[in-house]
């Protein structure tokens, strides 16, 4: 039997992602010790790959991957969003989407025509002020964004927000929810439709661990 491989996007939500795997006592097949980036579980006839979440879509787009699990927020800034499935919200890795900037300062962010906006999502960025007619200005940054508007490089940030510590922590506050994000499992359109039922089974298996507990 062919195996199916899966793409998992390493770093934040892989924690979430074993526990999943460890309830279903499939985790043994993967030794997360390891620098190893593709393990078999030969039981289930599973090939677990390792990528940069990313690069996740990429991997599912091109089939290398028949399924990938990794954040919606990674799926939407994708370009190739469009050419991949998605099957089922895993219900954990959930954060949202907002737009934030100094305290104090919101009424310039309602009334200013191009707002200056710093984001590790330019796609989302853009789709969002676009939508709402408002010119901006992108400035793409890769990490500790909340800086932008205290060091002056932006008027605001389109940000992932947790807990909200890190906004707080930097005296900016939340202008604007855009929406919630959350893991989720991805498919190749091709291998969808030919390995119907081994992924169906894959995602009752999931699905199973949720009913079995409260991953939620
Ligand atoms: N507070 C949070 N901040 C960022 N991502 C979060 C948060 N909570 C959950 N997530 C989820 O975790 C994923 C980000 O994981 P991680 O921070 O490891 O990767 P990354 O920053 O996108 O990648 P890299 O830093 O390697 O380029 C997001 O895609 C999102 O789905
Ligand atoms: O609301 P909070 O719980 O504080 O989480 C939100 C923060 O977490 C993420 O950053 P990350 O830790 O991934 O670091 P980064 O700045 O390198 O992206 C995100 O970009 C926020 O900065």
């Amino acid at each position: 039997m062919d195996n199916l491989t899966i793409a998992i996007a390493k770093g934040r939500i892989e924690k979430d992602i074993y526990r999943r795997l460890e309830a279903l006592n499939m985790e043994k097949w993967i030794d997360r010790d390891s620098r190893k980036l593709i393990f078999t579980d030969e039981e289930n006839h599973i090939t677990y790959i390792h990528v940069k979440p990313s690069d996740v879509v990429t991997y599912v787009e091109k089939g290398v991957a028949d399924l990938g699990i990794v954040g919606k927020d990674t799926i939407l800034e994708n370009e190739n969003e469009s050419e991949v499935y998605e099957l089922y919200d895993l219900g954990f890795g959930k954060c949202k989407f907002s737009v934030a900037g100094m305290k104090g300062k919101k009424d310039k962010y309602l009334t200013s025509e191009n707002l200056k906006v710093a984001t590790k999502y330019p796609v989302i960025a853009k789709n969002f002020f676009k939508s709402r007619g408002q010119k901006i200005d992108i400035i793409k940054l890769n990490g500790s964004v909340e800086l932008g508007p205290i060091v002056g490089l932006s008027d605001v940030i389109v940000d992932l927000v947790e807990t909200g510590n890190t906004i707080k922590a930097n005296g900016l506050e939340v202008y604007e929810d855009l929406f919630d994000i959350s893991a989720r499992i991805i498919a190749n359109r091709v291998s969808y439709k030919f390995n119907y039922d081994k992924i169906q089974k894959i995602i009752d298996l999931f699905d199973s661990t949720v009913k079995a507990s409260d991953y939620k």
